[in-house]
C-alpha cells in the first residue's frame, strides 16, 4: 500500500477524534491500566530471578515468602489491572458507537432523495450495524492494545537485553520475523475473509430470492436454473474457506514454531553459559518467562495491524455516507407564507436533470395549479410526471426556474413551513410497523385523537380502522401487509391531510389497485381534493375524471391543458393518452 494511501487511512481514523474526546479520560485510564498490568507481568520474571540466584542459591529460605508475596501481589494486581480496563472502556467504547450511529442516523434522513436513489439499502444498512461495530471492537481493544502490545514487546526486549545480550538477541532475531510474517498473513486473511463475508451474503440472498419468489420459480420452472447458481456460489465460498485455512495453517505454523525455536536456542546458550559460569540459572529461567511473556504481544501485532486495517476501512465506508452532500436545505433567510395566502402552486420556466444524467428530464415547464383546484398530470412513461412532483416538497431542487406557493419560492420557505404546506402521498403507500395512530400521526406532535379521526374520516377510514380489533392502537405489520392495499391508501391519504396541508401532491393512489378498491379509495379521494390545491399524478381515466384540469407531460415539457372534456374532443394527442391507459386499465 503506498504511503499516501496509508496516510488517508491514518487520517479517517484520526477524524474520530472529536468522538472520542468526551471519554478520553475513560480510554487513558484504561490504556494505564493495561499498561501496568504489562509492567506487573514483566516485573515477575525479574524476582524470579532473585529467588533462583538469591535464597535457592544461597540455600537461605529466610527472604523467601517476601519474594513469593511480592510475585503473588504482582500476579493479583496484573488481574486485577485487567479487569478494570474492560469496566473502564466498555462504557465510552459503546457511547462512541451510539453517537456514530445517530449522527450518521440523522444525515441519512437528511439526505436528499437522489442519494437514497443511488445507494442500496443493505449498504447503507451494514455501514450503520457492522462497519461501526468493528470500530467499537477496536476503539474498545484494538488501538489500546496495539499501543500497549508494541509498548510491552519494546520493554520486554529491553529487559532481556540487560539480563543478557545474547538472550536479547536471540528473542529478537525470532520475534522480528514473527511480526513481519503475521502481519503478511493477518491481511492476507483479512482479505480472504472479506472476501467469504461477501460471498456468504451473496449466497444469503440466493437462498432468499429463491425462498420469496418460490411461486415465480416454480410457475417459470426455473427451480434449477437457481440451483445451479448456488451450487456454483457455495463452491466459490468453500474454496475461498479452504484458502482462509491454508492462510492460517502458514501463520499458526511460524506462530508456533518461532518462538519455540527461540527458546531452544536460548536453552542452548543459556545451558551453555550456566555450566561455563558465564549465567546464572536465576537469568536464565527469568530470560525464559520474559520471553514467553512476550508471545502473545508479538503474535498480537500482525492481528492487531489488521484489525487497524478493518477499522480503517469500516471508518471509510463510514465518512463516505457522512461526507454526502446535503443538497436540500432550509435558507438562510426564510420568509414566510403570507397569512391570507390560498394555496396557490406555480411551476415557472422548471427545468431539472438528475444527477449525473446527461440531458434534462424537465424541459421547462410552466404550470399553474389555482387555489383549490385540482389538476390531473398525465403523460407517456417516463415522461417526467414524478419527478415534477417531487420538486413541490423538495424531495430534489429545480435545477432552473422555480416551484412557487403563494408566490413564495419553496426554497425560500424553511424545510418545516414547507412540508406543513405541502403534504405527499405516493403511488405505493408506505406504512411503518407501528399503531394505526402512529402511522398518521407519523411523528408529528401534538396530534390529537379527534384530529386523526378527522383525517381519517376525510379519507373514508374510519369504518375500518373502528373494524380493527384495537381501533388506532391496532399495531399494523411492516409494510401495513396486514391490511388490503385499499386501506393502505387510504391510510396514506389519512396522513397527508392530517395537518390541513395548502397542497396536496399525490402519486397515483389509485393505479395499484383493484377494481373494487379502486371504487373505495376514489371516493376518499373525492373527499381529500375537494378543499385543497391538489397535483395528482394520473395514471387511470378514473384518477382523471377526479381532476377540474388535466395537464399533458410529454418529453419533460407540459404540451397542452384543460377540461378533460375540451382535451378529449380537440387534442389527439391526449386521445392516443388515454386510449393507452385505458388499455393498460383493462390489462390490470
Ligand atoms: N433517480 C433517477 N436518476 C436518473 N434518472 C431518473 C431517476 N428517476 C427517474 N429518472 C428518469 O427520469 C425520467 C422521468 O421519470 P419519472 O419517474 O418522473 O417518469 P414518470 O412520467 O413518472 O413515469 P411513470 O409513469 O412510469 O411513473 C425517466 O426517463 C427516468 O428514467
Amino acid at each position: 500500500m503506498d504511503t499516501e494511501r496509508q496516510g488517508t487511512r491514518v487520517w479517517v481514523l484520526l477524524r474520530l477524534l472529536p468522538y472520542l474526546r468526551p471519554v478520553r479520560s475513560r480510554m487513558i485510564g484504561s490504556a494505564v491500566a493495561v499498561l501496568g498490568s504489562m509492567v506487573c507481568g514483566l516485573t515477575i520474571p525479574l524476582i524470579i530471578l532473585r529467588i533462583l540466584d538469591g535464597p535457592v542459591a544461597a540455600r537461605d529460605t529466610a527472604p523467601l515468602p517476601w519474594l513469593v508475596l511480592a510475585v503473588a501481589v504482582l500476579g493479583s494486581t496484573e488481574a486485577i489491572l485487567f479487569y478494570v480496563r474492560r469496566r473502564l472502556i466498555v462504557r465510552p467504547s459503546t457511547q462512541v458507537e451510539a453517537a456514530l450511529r445517530m449522527d450518521l442516523y440523522q444525515h441519512l434522513q437528511r439526505l436528499p432523495i437522489a442519494f437514497h436513489d443511488r445507494w442500496q439499502s443493505g449498504q447503507l444498512l451494514s455501514r450503520a450495524v457492522s462497519d461501526l461495530s468493528t470500530l467499537r471492537r477496536y476503539i474498545a481493544f484494538g488501538v489500546i492494545f496495539l499501543v500497549v502490545n508494541t509498548l510491552t514487546l519494546l520493554a520486554g526486549l529491553a529487559v532481556l537485553f540487560v539480563l543478557s545480550p545474547t538472550l536479547g538477541l536471540i528473542t529478537l532475531v525470532c520475534t522480528a520475523p514473527l511480526v513481519l510474517i503475521s502481519t503478511q498473513y493477518e491481511s492476507k486473511y483479512s482479505v480472504l475473509s472479506r472476501r467469504s463475508q461477501d460471498q456468504a451474503g451473496d449466497l444469503a440472498t440466493t437462498v432468499e430470492e429463491s425462498v420469496l419468489g418460490i411461486r415465480v420459480l416454480k410457475a417459470f420452472g426455473r427451480g434449477r436454473h437457481l440451483a445451479e447458481r448456488f451450487a456454483a456460489e457455495a463452491k466459490e465460498l468453500r474454496k475461498t474457506e479452504l484458502h482462509k485455512i491454508r492462510v492460517l495453517a502458514v501463520l499458526w505454523a511460524a506462530i508456533i514454531m518461532l518462538p519455540e525455536l527461540g527458546i531452544g536456542a536460548m536453552l542452548l546458550f543459556g545451558a551453555t553459559g550456566v555450566v561455563e559460569g558465564s549465567m546464572t540459572v536465576g537469568t536464565l529461567v527469568a530470560g525464559i518467562t520474559v520471553a514467553t511473556y512476550l508471545r502473545w504481544p508479538t503474535d498480537s501485532i500482525g492481528w492487531l495491524l489488521a484489525e487497524t486495517n478493518d477499522a480503517a476501512t469500516a471508518c471509510e465506508r463510514y465518512w463516505e455516507v457522512r461526507d454526502a452532500e446535503i443538497s436540500v436545505t432550509g435558507p438562510a433567510e426564510p420568509k414566510r407564507l403570507p397569512a391570507d395566502g390560498v394555496g396557490s402552486l406555480r411551476f415557472e420556466g422548471v427545468h431539472f436533470r438528475y444527477p449525473g444524467a446527461e440531458r434534462d428530464t424537465l424541459r421547462g415547464v410552466d404550470l399553474d395549479v389555482r387555489p383549490g383546484e385540482t389538476i390531473a398530470l398525465v403523460g407517456a412513461t417516463g415522461s417526467g410526471k414524478t419527478t415534477l412532483t417531487a420538486l413541490v416538497p423538495r424531495l430534489a431542487d429545480v435545477t432552473a426556474g422555480r416551484v412557487t406557493i403563494d408566490g413564495v419560492d419553496v426554497r425560500d420557505l424553511t424545510l418545516d413551513d414547507l412540508r406543513t404546506a405541502v403534504a405527499t402521498a405516493f403511488e405505493e403507500p408506505v406504512l411503518f410497523s407501528a399503531s394505526v395512530r402512529e402511522n398518521v400521526a407519523l411523528g408529528a406532535e401534538d396530534v390529537t385523537d379527534a384530529q386523526v379521526r378527522e383525517a381519517l374520516r376525510i379519507a373514508q377510514a374510519e369504518e375500518f380502522v373502528d373494524k380493527l380489533p384495537w381501533g388506532l392502537d391496532t399495531r399494523i405489520g411492516e409494510q401495513g401487509l396486514s391490511l388490503s392495499g385499499g386501506q393502505r391508501q387510504r391510510l396514506a391519504l389519512a396522513r397527508a391531510v392530517l395537518g390541513k396541508p395548502q397542497v396536496l401532491v399525490l402519486d397515483d393512489p389509485l393505479s395499484a389497485l383493484d377494481v373494487h378498491t379502486e371504487a373505495e379509495v376514489e371516493h376518499a379521494l373525492r373527499s381529500v381534493l375537494k378543499d385543497v390545491t391538489a397535483l395528482v399524478v394520473a395514471h387511470r381515466p378514473s384518477t382523471v375524471q377526479l381532476a377540474d384540469r388535466v395537464a399533458m407531460l410529454d418529453g419533460g415539457r407540459i404540451i397542452a391543458v384543460g377540461q378533460h372534456s375540451e382535451l378529449l374532443a380537440h387534442n389527439e394527442d391526449y386521445r392516443a393518452l388515454l386510449s393507452t391507459m385505458d388499455r393498460e386499465e383493462v390489462s390490470t
